[in-house]
């Protein structure tokens, strides 16, 4: 069965409207699952972990420090807490303990130091007293959920298995091995000597092979290193089996809180807001960072978060003594009583935006929304991307509407005229004022989105020329991100609109892609109709057939008033820049009268939102220095203005702003497709600005993660979608590896839930999953705060698998993030003025 049929016989036989379902407009979107967070939740929990782990041990400042430090980690927070009690303490032995001899330090050479093992090759037994070295060391291995046992490693270890008792004890032996089998929990250096580090679980394995294990009074050789990591990874087998449990427990509990969740709006919790109080510089971690600083901006809007309200500390305060959201933020503010003996907290009004439990950091005041400056041009600005089958003709198209648009002079169409020629392409002459690159012109195909402008009689049309053949559809993607309004060239020819057409023709799938990236505007260029003689009847032919797929796919509106068709001559220049030729049965409109009359409708609310601006290119250029082009999503860009490159933590100054190719502007605006010159020294940047990058307020930049829940709607699929399919995930102008990591559920029509933890996802599904970057995290945000940001394309082999939104993000997995910072590493804290 075809494409085709397939979506057809879902628009009618299954009752099933791709429109509705989809979302033709973009309320659809927002009629879901709501956007809530757990980022909150995780952190409450985090807090209540750790509470129940110390008791009176630590104060709640102490906590809420070692959370801040540690990204919000709990299990870190909890092994900072414990380090930092121990230095303490190693510190008041220090001043207490009279000077003792130093000992020999240990030998290098480990079998040198091999304790007697007797005829069996067992470990000898242990000395007199080690056994009650054991019971004083009184460590305890939990191993799942409240079941504990008794260790028998006399060693100041501690032993944490999934969420449940992470013990600290007092033993004075010095050599052990540490287990951690949290959810990635990090090994905590507690002994003294060398110590073995195993986590195990949810695939995070940390320090194994990196660190030496001489616990159990074992020998260490090579051999017996292999050994042990071989029993190591039996123990590794055992804990995975018991941890998946445990992870499957809680992906079910994730799974019924994602559906739990839909249909409620986000309602952040005390904590959460606390957490995401505009205090936050002082976090190692740039792209949790980042995280929050965004989150910080939804909750505030969400939770109407004033600076009136009590301080994130006294918050957190009570939200420890168990008072529940509801009455806290009824509660009036109430100071902190201090506990005594305790050094005294410093003085700050309630009211202030500095964080109560760092001192170093220097506030961020946030930056006031401004209203934008007025725009002084009268002509409104149009992105359109070209789009079609491989040869359709699209390049040479808009060449030619270029030249006949005074953008190109003769000079130059005419030495490509002729450089065309000595290659033995001279029908590519007007292709080649879009296809600069030399491979594309040796090749004569485009291979990456050319970029040119033009002036209409009413507008800035600034052309995206997307590549046809199927193997830069990652491309295209890019081209059609930045689209008010999309060209479908189809070349007209017996045999090639088919050969595009058919199933895994780019026609189709061109269109299904600008479909759901949101460009609903359509102009179908039926081209090369001078090869089919102007034929009336192909011409219908092919409007009949388009007209029935863009239907099903839910393009064409009930008026069908945004799809609009004209037949061409691109190599002739025919019906381009006006109504200058053939054919006489077609009175409508020429190709740029019907640009003209588009309404590009801006949605004037993005425009005081933080600025957000994809790079879609970086080079050098002799006028503006160090360049980065795109399309500014949201907000406003002015000259002067500090802006923030996520994810690679740097900050520069625009320098220039250029708009529709060479007109030198202060200000740019949402919906504005600019090339933005930034302060020389930003050359330091260039081996790492690059595209798919974001330009983004620097108090407000946009969040980071590797992991997020999306509403997907499946296309034609080979194979079905699984838990655990790999699939290429396209955004903006990234396109990275993923996995779906969760299955939520499968829902209806009406985005009512269908089926909860589906295994399988067949065609035309609507469904929510999680989605797990592979590598690194993305820049990211909600579809309902950004759209631009907020929508994606999954692709899985060569196929575009399914579209989506965002509805949730979440926050970036421990192990990937540790990758991140290492990504990072280089290009920490480059701040350029
Ligand atoms: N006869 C005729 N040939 C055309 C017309 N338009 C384009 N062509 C020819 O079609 C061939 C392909 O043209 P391009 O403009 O490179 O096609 P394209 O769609 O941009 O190709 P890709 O971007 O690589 O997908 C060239 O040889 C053009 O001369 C037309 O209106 N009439």
């Amino acid at each position: 069965m075809s494409r085709h049929r397939n979506l057809g016989s879902l628009a009618q036989d299954d009752d099933y409207d791709y429109d509705d379902n989809y979302g033709s407009d973009d309320d659809q979107y927002n009629n879901g699952p709501p956007d809530g967070m757990s980022l909150d939740e995780e952190n409450n929990e985090g807090y209540d972990y750790i509470a129940s782990q110390v008791g009176n041990q630590f104060t709640e400042d102490e906590i809420v420090d070692a959370l801040r430090k540690t990204d919000y980690y709990p299990e870190e927070a909890l092994d900072l807490l414990f380090q930092q009690h121990e230095e303490k303490q190693k510190k008041t032995q220090q001043t207490q303990k009279p000077k003792k001899k130093k000992q020999p330090p240990p030998p290098k050479n480990k079998t040198a130091q091999a304790p007697a093992k007797n005829v069996n090759n067992q470990p000898a037994a242990p000395k007199k007293g080690a056994k009650e070295e054991e019971d004083q060391g009184n460590m305890l291995a939990s191993f799942g959920r409240g079941k504990q046992v008794q260790s028998t490693q006399a060693s100041r270890t501690l032993l944490s298995s999934g969420r449940g008792t992470a013990p600290m004890t007092e033993s004075p032996i010095t050599m052990g091995r540490g287990l951690s089998f949290g959810r990635g929990s990090p090994i905590l250096p507690v002994g003294r000597g060398t110590m073995t580090g195993v986590s195990m679980g949810r695939g995070s394995s940390v320090g194994r092979g990196m660190m030496m294990s001489v616990g159990r009074g074992q020998t260490l050789t090579p051999q017996k290193d292999q050994e042990d990591d071989q029993e190591e990874e039996q123990e590794d087998e055992q804990i995975d089996e018991t941890d998946n449990d445990d992870e499957d427990d809680e992906m079910h509990q994730d799974n019924n809180n994602s559906i739990d969740a839909i249909g409620k709006g986000p309602v952040p919790s005390v904590f959460g807001r606390a957490l995401v109080y505009p205090t936050y510089p002082t976090s190692p971690d740039h792209f949790t960072r980042a995280f929050l600083s965004s989150h910080q901006l939804t909750l505030h809007k969400d939770a109407s978060f004033t600076f009136d309200e009590p301080s994130p500390d006294d918050l957190v305060l009570t939200k420890g003594k168990s008072v529940t959201n509801k009455q806290m933020e009824n509660e009036p503010f109430k100071p902190i009583v201090k506990k005594e003996g305790k050094k005294p907290k410093k003085e700050k009004t309630p009211s202030s935006t500095t964080s109560t439990t760092t001192t170093t950091a220097p506030p961020i005041t946030p930056t006031p929304v401004k209203a934008p400056p007025q725009d002084t041009d009268t002509m409104s600005r149009i992105n359109v991307v070209i789009i079609g089958h491989v040869d359709a003709g699209k390049s040479t198209l808009m060449g030619h509407l270029l030249y006949q648009s005074g953008a190109i002079d003769d000079k130059l169409i005419h030495k490509y005229k002729k450089e065309s020629q000595q290659i033995g392409k001279s029908s590519f002459h007007y292709a080649w004022v879009m296809d600069q690159n030399e491979e594309e012109r040796q090749r004569g195909i485009t291979m990456d989105v050319g970029v040119k402008h033009f002036d209409t009689t009413n507008k800035h049309v600034t052309i995206l020329d997307a590549p046809g053949h199927r193997d830069f559809i990652p491309k295209m993607i890019t081209g059609a991100v930045q689209a008010d309004m999309a060209i479908l060239v189809i070349g007209s020819c017996t045999g090639e609109f088919e050969s595009g057409f058919k199933e895994g023709g780019q026609t189709r799938e061109h269109l299904i892609l600008v479909r759901s990236l949101g460009v609903s505007n359509i102009l179908v260029a039926i081209n090369k109709m001078d090869q089919v003689e102007w034929s009336q009847e192909r011409f219908q032919d092919i409007r009949t057939q388009l007209n029935q797929f863009m239907k099903q796919i839910g393009l064409l509106n009930e008026k069908n008033a945004n799809v609009h068709y004209v037949p061409v001559s691109g190599l002739q220049g025919i019906n381009l820049r006006s109504r200058n030729g053939p054919p006489e049965w077609y009175q409508g409109p020429c190709l740029c009268d019907v640009i003209d009359e588009f309404q590009v409708d801006r949605d004037d609310s993005e425009l005081t939102k933080p600025i957000r601006m994809s790079i879609s290119d970086v080079y050098k250029s002799m006028s503006t220095g160090m360049t980065v082009s795109g399309k500014v999503e949201a907000g406003t860009l002015s000259v002067g203005q500090p802006v923030h490159v996520a994810p690679i933590k740097a900050t520069c100054n625009v320098k220039s702003i250029t708009r529709n190719g060479n007109n030198q502007v202060q200000v740019a605006y949402n919906g504005d497709n600019i090339e933005v010159g930034l302060t020389s020294s930003a050359f330091e940047l260039e081996s790492t600005l690059m595209s798919g990058q974001i330009l983004c307020d620097i108090d407000r930049p946009i969040p980071c993660t590797n992991r997020f829940l999306g509403r997907i709607i499946t296309f034609d699929l080979d194979i079905p979608i699984t838990n655990g399919s790999s699939v290429q995930l396209h955004m903006q102008h990234m396109d990275v590896p993923a996995v779906v990591s969760k299955m939520v559920c499968t829902m209806n029509r009406q985005l009512e839930v269908i089926k909860k933890k589906p295994r399988v996802l067949v065609k035309n599904s609507c469904a929510i999953v999680e989605i797990t970057i592979i590598d690194h995290p993305i820049c990211i945000e909600l579809y309902n705060e950004f759209k631009s940001f907020g929508r994606f394309m999954l692709r899985m082999g060569n196929k575009t698998a399914a579209a989506g939104v965002v509805t949730e993000l979440k926050r970036i997995k421990k192990n990937k993030k540790k990758k991140v910072d290492k990504i990072a590493d280089g290009v920490e804290n480059v701040k350029i003025e």
